[in-house]
């Protein structure tokens, strides 16, 4: 068994609101058994196709991907703050098989990942994510324009045969989703400081950032008290993805676009690019399983929270 996958939401208010015992021990569960699958794979190298909420990339330059030759981690929400564990000379010949793929990809040798691409790594090494080399791939979730579905399916397809004889053992990991909808502005909704938040906000001070989380948090307390002004979770959306995910029709993704998203799953259902990606670059390794899936809808997360695990058979 050379691949192996793991795509599972993230939610940094894990440490920060309370849902029911039996919810927290559930998820908790799940975590343990992808801590489990992963002892036992035993990867030489992630591959972890992460989104970003406007703590690494910005609206002054937003590529659609971004492949990190090198990375760090910017500590939002008590994330892992630090240099990360980048093989930068794979990495750059992995850019160099995309681009002559014909996928046209951003590269950056100061890239800088927040909760959403460290959250997995973090819950499976025990908060440490550079315990293994991790190429960092940054796929867009939150500005607009978003390329098709089947470009992500393209690029996740394209890195699973780079890595398909490779005889490295690879971990793809998705993080993010399912359907959801936090508190992210969105550039024509927002007003004017938004605006220049999402334009300008780089390296913010310790009190805005503050600020920034403690809003997030407030909502979620809110949305499971039923009075946040957010979109609720679709679990109907979300089992539905899952199924598509288990079939290993990766194709059946393509028929997701943007403004459906928006429009049923909540404004950041958009990160379960991350996990097309990754399905796209197993199934290019070969056919594979699921071996494990968990679903909850938990709004004290603001999550349709998912987590799964696959092999190539
Ligand atoms: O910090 C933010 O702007 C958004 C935080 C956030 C909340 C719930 C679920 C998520 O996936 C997520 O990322
Ligand atoms: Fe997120």
């Amino acid at each position: 068994m050379k691949q192996a996958l793991v795509c599972m939401s993230h939610s940094p208010l894990l440490e920060h609101t309370n849902p029911p015992e039996e919810v927290k021990a559930a998820v908790e569960a799940s975590f343990e058994h992808v801590r489990a699958f992963v002892k036992d794979f035993d990867p030489d190298l992630v591959v972890n196709f992460g989104p970003d909420h406007y703590n690494g990339f910005f609206q002054d330059l937003m590529p659609p991907f971004c492949i990190g030759f090198k990375a760090h981690g910017t500590g939002d929400y008590d994330s892992f703050d630090g240099e990360l564990n980048v093989p930068t000379e794979i990495a750059e010949d992995l850019a160099q098989f995309l681009v002559d793929s014909d996928l046209d990809v951003a590269i950056s040798r100061k890239m800088e990942v927040d909760h959403g691409a460290v959250q997995p790594m973090e819950i499976i090494y025990n908060g440490d994510p550079t315990v293994k080399p991790m190429i960092p791939v940054f796929i867009n979730a939150v500005a607009r324009p978003y390329t098709k579905m089947r470009r992500v399916r393209k690029l996740g397809t394209a890195i699973g045969e780079y890595f398909r004889n490779s005889d490295k053992k690879v971990l793809f990991i998705g993080s993010g989703g399912l359907s959801h909808d936090p508190p992210v502005p969105r550039f024509h909704e927002a007003t004017f400081d938004q605006k220049n938040f999402l334009v300008e906000g780089r390296h913010p001070t310790p009190e805005f950032r503050a600020a920034r989380q403690q809003n997030t948090i407030n909502t979620a307390i809110k949305f499971a008290a039923g009075e946040a002004d957010i979109m609720d979770l679709n679990p109907e959306w979300d089992l539905e993805f899952l199924e598509v995910c288990k079939s290993g029709k990766v194709e059946d993704f393509d028929a997701y676009t943007a403004e459906e998203m928006d429009r049923v799953a909540g404004h950041s259902s958009h990160e379960v690019r991350t996990w097309v990606a990754a399905y796209s670059a197993l199934r290019a390794c070969g056919e594979y399983e699921v071996t494990f899936d968990f679903y909850k809808p938990i709004k004290e997360y603001i999550a349709g929270f998912g987590v799964t695990t696959a092999v190539v058979k």
